[in-house]
């Protein structure tokens, strides 16, 4: 075929697809473009369709044309989203329209909220639009040719409540890390719109397996991760918070332990939320899965630690305790309930119910009396961290003795001043360190930095086959 041959033929073509594609899509339909300005009339006019003129959506079986360039399709070029409430979703095409929506003046009469006008299409209201002024009323042609009024879209007023923005929940500032700041927004407060977000991710997120333990103010449970697989401990509020304290016991447990951050020797927190049960909110956490706390282990078996095992986790909890007290934070509440054991001989520190900040003036609660040191008793919280420190050497002196801790009387002050008894299986280097751990002065007991710096630490790299606690 010559030159000008083919283009005749290509021209004839481009005629044919553009005749047919004009028969198909009259009137309602018509090809994207840079919408012309229209006027109400044109407007009513597209808005009637003559459904006999062009496939109905059955017919062209409602597919989205994936193949065709999305500025090369047909749209329909009527208010789709004034039809959207009504029995016009068929009508839909899967492309976007050009048009947006058609522009009615809001504060046209009759539209308010429970007016009749909202619910009763009138005639009026046709000829209203008709002179370009009225509600949005879509008309259309129905199969059997006949057009009626689809009903005006209520605008509803700018109603301050329907329109006001739902409160956010409250985000508070960390005092571990912003500082004890009374002014600062930390705790909660009845007063706030929302004490706490209500979510609810327990079942959505994990599939519970088992209770692992439980203390006095909390349910620890084993659960499964449902995305990751992964186990977690989940930590549950005891009874529903209904006191801002109660609450506000949480909150300060939630923000010590999240602001630690990771370290082997500490329980890795993870995440924190609060659901409501038909009593009031529970409060979780979300944390590393341990296994069992020296405080359990030391029940079933009450044989005494020797010193390379004590030597050994004293390096790890006094490592612990120093990237606490690095980050502003005393623990307060260094036990062997609150010690786990993980995995390849590793212990690590959980429980941050009782933390707070360590030279900060916040909220002081005594942990467990039998580790409580004689300064905290006096009520001295100027050295918490030091606070920290005789507690490590209580919970050492315990598992030395392999015997519970006095809770009271004379044995139980001898301890507070860093009185205890001979130790005949350990070495003088252990004992004179356990004493000054123990010390009655909180300025002259070791730091957690300075206990890691000690000769016997150094020596405590032990092979993981001897360090017989861990290994289950
Ligand atoms: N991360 C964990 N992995 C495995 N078990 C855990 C974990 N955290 C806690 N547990 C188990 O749950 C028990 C209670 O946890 P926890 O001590 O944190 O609760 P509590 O209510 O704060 O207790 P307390 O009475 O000491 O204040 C622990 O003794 C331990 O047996």
């Amino acid at each position: 075929m010559s030159q000008d041959g083919m283009q005749q033929q290509q021209h004839q073509q481009q005629q044919h697809s553009n005749s047919h594609s004009q028969a198909h899509h009259h009137g309602s339909l018509s090809q994207q473009g840079p919408p012309a300005r229209q006027t109400s009339q044109q407007l009513r006019e597209r808005l009637t369709i003559d459904t006999t003129r062009y496939p109905s959506q059955s017919e062209m079986a409602c597919t989205p044309d994936y193949a065709t360039p999305v500025d090369q399709q047909f749209h329909v070029d009527y208010d789709i989203g004034a039809c959207q409430n009504g029995e016009d979703q068929e009508s839909k095409s899967p492309a976007k329209s050009p048009v947006r929506h058609i522009k009615r003046p809001r504060h046209a009469a009759g539209l308010e909220e429970g007016s009749e006008a909202t619910s009763q299409p009138s005639q009026s209201q046709s000829s209203g639009r008709s002179q370009g002024d009225g509600p949005s009323t879509s008309s259309k042609q129905t199969q059997s040719g006949c057009t009626f009024s689809l009903p005006p879209v209520a605008v509803p007023p700018r109603n301050k409540s329907r329109f006001a923005r739902p409160h956010s929940p409250a985000t508070f500032k960390n005092p571990f890390v912003t500082g004890g700041d009374k002014d600062q927004q930390h705790c909660i407060d009845s007063s706030m719109p929302k004490p706490l977000p209500l979510l609810t991710s327990l079942h959505i997120k994990f599939k519970v397996v088992k209770e692992i333990g439980s203390g006095s103010f909390s349910r620890v449970y084993r659960a499964t991760h449902r995305l990751s697989g992964l186990d977690y401990a989940l930590k549950r509020s005891r009874s529903p918070l209904c006191t801002d304290a109660e609450r506000n016991r949480w909150l300060q447990e939630v923000q010590a332990h999240a602001v630690v951050g990771a370290h082997p020797n500490i329980v890795q927190y993870f995440d924190a939320w609060a659901e409501p049960d038909m009593q009031g909110d529970h409060m979780y956490i979300q944390m590393e899965m341990c296994q069992e706390s020296l405080g359990s282990m030391a029940s079933t078996t009450k044989d005494p630690w020797r010193e390379p095992e004590l030597v050994f986790l004293m390096k790890q909890m006094a490592s612990a305790l120093a990237h606490i007290h690095a980050k502003g934070v005393a623990h307060l509440d260094v036990k062997p309930d609150n010690i786990f054991s993980g995995v390849n001989g590793t212990y690590k520190l959980g429980d941050f119910g009782m933390a707070t900040l360590k030279h900060g003036h916040w909220r002081v609660d005594e942990g467990d009396a039998r580790y409580l040191s004689g300064d905290l008793l006096q009520g001295k919280t100027n050295a918490l961290d030091k606070a920290d420190v005789f507690a490590l050497g209580a919970t050492l002196y315990e598992l030395a003795l392999g015997s519970e801790l006095p809770k009271a009387g004379p044995a139980y002050q001898r301890l507070r001043q860093g009185k205890i008894m001979m130790l005949p299986t350990f070495t003088t280097q252990f004992v004179n360190m356990l004493k000054a751990l123990l010390h009655e002065d909180p300025a002259q007991r070791p730091s957690a930095d300075a206990i890691l710096k000690l000769p016997l630490c150094s020596k405590a790299q032990l092979a993981m086959s001897s360090v017989r606690r861990t290994s289950m």
